[in-house]
Parts: structure tokens; sequence; C-alpha cells
């Protein structure tokens, strides 16, 4: 059984809108899994917990196998790397140098030469205060410092969030190579399907304040179709189908079997005239609405 990195046992947190949780989690150490969700589902509250800043009401949470009343140790906190959704912090008035040599007492995996080759690459200035950075300057900031951490947890809300898409496909590019020679677990709260395409190796569906599972990214996209036909075969008959629709003399059908769904309309002699992929947006909405892909364990 491959090595966890966080697992979470009936964890929740009473908020003053809804109940986050109980979540159960297990996650993969070595793998990025984002989180997905819409807006206040919680996956926030999620990161949140996992590096203790918000405390769960009740549950339990292990981090590499280990559960740890209170506060976290700093063996442990010295491996874990956060980059939030925007906002200040209490770097705001040091410059690019100075928060790195802070950041580097704090890790004790610190890689300074990394550092320096990451905000090279993306042309981030280094003798400015952070608060005079650009949001996107201040953003690859972030994330080059959360990786020069060489953490073996990093938590990521939007990383794409203030980047262009030009300094994003660069990023995408960073976390390759990053993910390529280490060890790191990456979630990633994210409602932007490109950081779940690009990125992720398994998808968290959070939606209100539960988790309604996890499954891997390429069965998710993988799995559903929408096939067009035309025929007298009975969309309710063909396997895996969750929804149809007659259009214009054709049955438009979704369905999780596609392979099985082609043999019977073949079988019954309808003409199959377009097959096509889900969306991950759309995949989301049916996942949402009960029908889950094929989850992981
Ligand atoms: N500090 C807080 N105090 C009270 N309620 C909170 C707090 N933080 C979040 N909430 C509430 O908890 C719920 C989940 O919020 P959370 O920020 O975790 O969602 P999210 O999925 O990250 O949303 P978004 O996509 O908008 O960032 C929301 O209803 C929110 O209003």
């Amino acid at each position: 059984m491959e090595p966890i990195a966080v697992q979470l046992n009936g964890v929740s947190k009473m908020r003053k809108r809804r109940i986050i949780g109980p979540i159960d989690l297990a996650i993969p150490e070595g793998y990025v899994v984002a989180i997905l969700g819409h807006n206040g589902s919680g996956k926030s509250t999620l990161l949140n917990m996992l590096q203790r800043v918000v405390l769960p009401d009740s549950g339990q949470i292990m981090w590499f196998g280990q559960h740890y009343e209170g506060e976290l140790p700093t063996e442990l906190r010295e491996h874990i790397a956060f980059v939030a959704d925007g906002g200040g912090s209490e770097e705001d008035n040091i410059t690019a140098v100075e928060a790195a040599r802070f950041r580097a007492h704090w890790y004790t995996r610190w890689d300074a030469k990394f550092f320096k080759q990451l905000m090279d690459d993306m042309d981030v200035p280094y003798d400015v205060k952070l608060k005079k950075l650009s949001k996107g300057e201040r953003r690859k900031f972030e994330i080059a410092a959360a990786l020069a951490a060489r953490p073996r947890l990093l938590l990521l809300d939007e990383p794409s969030s203030g980047l262009d898409p030009f300094a994003w496909k660069v990023m995408v590019e960073q976390f390759r190579n990053f993910m390529a020679d280490g060890d790191t677990t990456i979630l990633i709260a994210t409602h932007i399907a490109d950081e779940v395409k690009r990125l992720a190796d398994y998808i968290v569906l959070m939606h209100r304040g539960q988790s309604l599972g996890m499954a891997e990214k390429d069965v998710v996209l993988d799995q559903w179709r929408e096939i067009w036909y035309e025929g007298d075969l009975r969309p309710e008959s063909i396997p895996g189908a969750v929804e149809s629709k007659q259009e214009a003399g054709a049955i438009r059908v979704i369905t999780t079997r596609v392979v099985e769904a082609q043999e019977r309309l073949e079988l019954a002699g309808n003409r199959i005239m377009k097959i096509r992929n889900l969306e991950l947006d759309e995949v989301l909405q049916y996942w949402i609405a009960g029908y889950a892909p094929t989850l992981w364990r």
C-alpha cells in the first residue's frame, strides 16, 4: 500500500453558515491532489486545518502517519509550505532577499540556489519590498519561496491567481520539474479547470462542506462521454447512461461506460454520430448530482 502523507478521519469544523465535514480522506505521498469545489465549499478551511491554522472541532488528522495534540512540532512545520490565496503578510516590509534569509533559517531543506534560479526564470525583482511587487510578481515570489523550501507537504490556494497566461505556463513547467525530482505531496485548492488538468494526479471534490471522494484525474476526464446516435434504442437501456435528450432527430446520451454503450448501440443497429469527452465542469456537475466516477480505493 502507498504511504499516506495526510489522513483525515471524521474531521469537521463548525462554521457560521455550514459545517465543514465530517471529512474522511487519505492523500497518497508524492502526488498532486486538486481539492475542487465551488466558492464556500470548504477548500481553504481544509488547507488551513492541515497546517493547524484552524483547529477542527472533531475528528483526527495524521501527518505522515503521526497524530499531534496541540501545535504542530517544528520538525513537522519545517516540512510544510503554504501559499495563501492573495493578501499581504508579515513579510510585506522586507525584500525577497531578506525574506529568503528568514526562510532559510526556518526551513532546514531551504535550497538557496533553486530559489535564485526560480526568481530569475520568473523575472521577479529581489531588492524591492514585497508589498511593492505587482500581484503576479508577489505570487511568483510566494511560490518560488514555497518550492525552494523543498517541503514534504505543499499547500497551494489557487496557484494561478494573479498570473498572466504566459507566467502560468512557465509556472506549470516549474511545478512539473519540481515534481519530477522530488517527493513532495502537493494539495491545490482550486476551482480553475486548467490548474487541475495541467497539474493534478487526483481530484477531491468538495461540495457544501462535504468531501464527495477522491478519483484519479485521468479517470474523471476519461470516464464520461456524450454520445449522439440515431436509431430506435431507448437511451435507458444503454450501459452507464445517466442522462439523455432527444434533439433534432438524434439522441444525446451521457454515459460512464462508453465501450459497453458503443457495443450495445452497434449491436442494435443504431448509428453513432459523435462521441465527445465531457469537460471537467460538466463531470463535476454529474458528480455533485450523485453520479461519482470510479473513486480511488
Ligand atoms: N474564519 C471564518 N469564520 C467563519 N466562517 C468562515 C471562516 N472562514 C470560512 N468560513 C465559512 O466557511 C465556509 C467555507 O469557506 P472556505 O473559505 O473554506 O471555502 P472555499 O471553498 O475555500 O471558498 P472559495 O472558493 O470562495 O475560496 C464558507 O461558508 C465561509 O463563509
